[in-house]
């Protein structure tokens, strides 16, 4: 039987289900406008999340992967490149004025290596890479061609243009920080970075992509014997190897690179001046030739004494017959002799 008491809780729930019924039509509209902002929400923070946990532990285009770390650089240098003091007196300068963060410059950074065989010129872009990147030379963030391997046919420069020009603007746009070395461009075809002018230059900085922050560094033996002629003109006339200075080499390799064969020959790279640095890597004498097996030596923990370290060197490496005091291969032998001894020995 129904009680006064239960007709007025009636009424109430009467009131109560008109009150959220009227306010059951705004939740209504509003509800997919709130799952759909919590859905976005809860989607970006998961990207987030997963992203900075990604990046945790695999490489990403980020301070953590590519920390610049150009201290490291600076003493790997000093204590394992050596004859080549302009390398290190520009080199790191050159790099550590482009990763500034308030690098006014609007432009990659591009050098050109030059020297003749084994002095140090793949060595140094790698310890570049090993500088800048946490996975050195093997990160996806640094890309090396190899002129005979990759860019071998005359017959076929425009195919080549094309990559490069597809491949360079690509990894730009995954990663503004990417490096890109070119080996053996005296073994490429002519012409074939003409097409790499415009993205290097300044004007070309397109709308979509930042190509200010990426490095390119050409390596090759281009005008490696006029380094050599010129070095030992200017040790006759009685200067140090030590106090020559790269004014004394720039301007002959920008013309060298410029009129020798090879892949900057003509190049408009050159007439638009978009190389910033010609770096010489001075041909090696015996000295350091020796400083290099010492080196090879110690990585098999072998301490051969110094007259024995002289007799290997003396049979591994020839001398240039012209000026009879620089190493024809530098120390590109070195390390497969000194392993041969250190294998024949165990
Ligand atoms: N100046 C140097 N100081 C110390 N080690 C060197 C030097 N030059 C060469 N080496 C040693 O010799 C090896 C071969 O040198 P590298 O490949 O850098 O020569 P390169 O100049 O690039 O020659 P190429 O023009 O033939 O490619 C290096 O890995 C390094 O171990």
């Amino acid at each position: 039987m129904m009680t006064s008491s239960d007709s007025i809780n009636y009424k109430y729930l009467y009131l109560l289900l008109l009150i959220s019924l009227n306010d059951f039509k705004p939740i209504i509209c509003i509800e997919p406008l709130t799952i759909g902002a919590a859905v976005g929400v809860g989607a970006l923070g998961y990207g987030f999340l997963k992203d900075q946990t990604y990046c945790r532990f695999y490489e990403c285009c980020d301070d953590r992967s590519i920390p610049g770390n150009m201290l490291k650089l600076s003493s790997s240098l000093t204590y394992t490149l050596f004859g080549q003091h302009l390398v290190k007196d520009h080199v790191i300068p050159a790099l550590v004025a482009h990763l500034r963060a308030n690098n006014p410059s609007r432009k990659p950074l591009v050098m050109s290596f030059h020297g003749t065989p084994g002095t140090g010129k793949s060595f140094v872009a790698d310890q570049i890479a090993q500088a800048l990147y946490v996975e050195g030379p093997k990160s996806k963030y640094v890309h090396k061609y190899l002129g005979r391997a990759d860019f071998s046919h005359p017959g076929r420069i425009n195919e080549y243009k094309e990559r490069i020009n597809t491949e360079v603007r690509e990894s730009i746009k995954n990663c503004p920080r990417s490096m890109f070395i070119f080996d053996e461009v005296d073994k490429m075809p002519i012409g074939v970075f003409d097409t790499l002018t415009s993205l290097v230059d300044y004007a070309a900085n397109a709308r979509d992509t930042d190509y200010t922050k990426a490095i390119f560094i050409f390596l090759s033996n281009t005008a490696g014997v006029h380094i050599s002629d010129h070095l030992a003109a200017l040790m006759k006339k009685g200067k140090r190897r030590e106090e020559t200075r790269l004014s004394d080499f720039e301007e002959m390799l920008r013309k060298a690179a410029y009129n020798l064969d090879g892949g900057l020959k003509k190049t408009n790279m050159i007439e638009a001046h978009v190389i910033d640095h010609y770096i010489p890597f001075l041909a090696l004498e015996k000295a350091h030739v020796v400083q290099c097996a010492e080196v090879e030596f110690e990585k098999w923990r072998i301490h051969p004494s110094q007259d024995k370290i002289n007799t290997v060197v003396s049979n591994a490496v020839n001398f240039d017959p012209v000026h009879g005091m620089f190493a024809i291969s530098g120390c590109k032998t070195i390390e497969k002799k000194v392993a041969m001894l250190a294998n024949e020995r165990n």
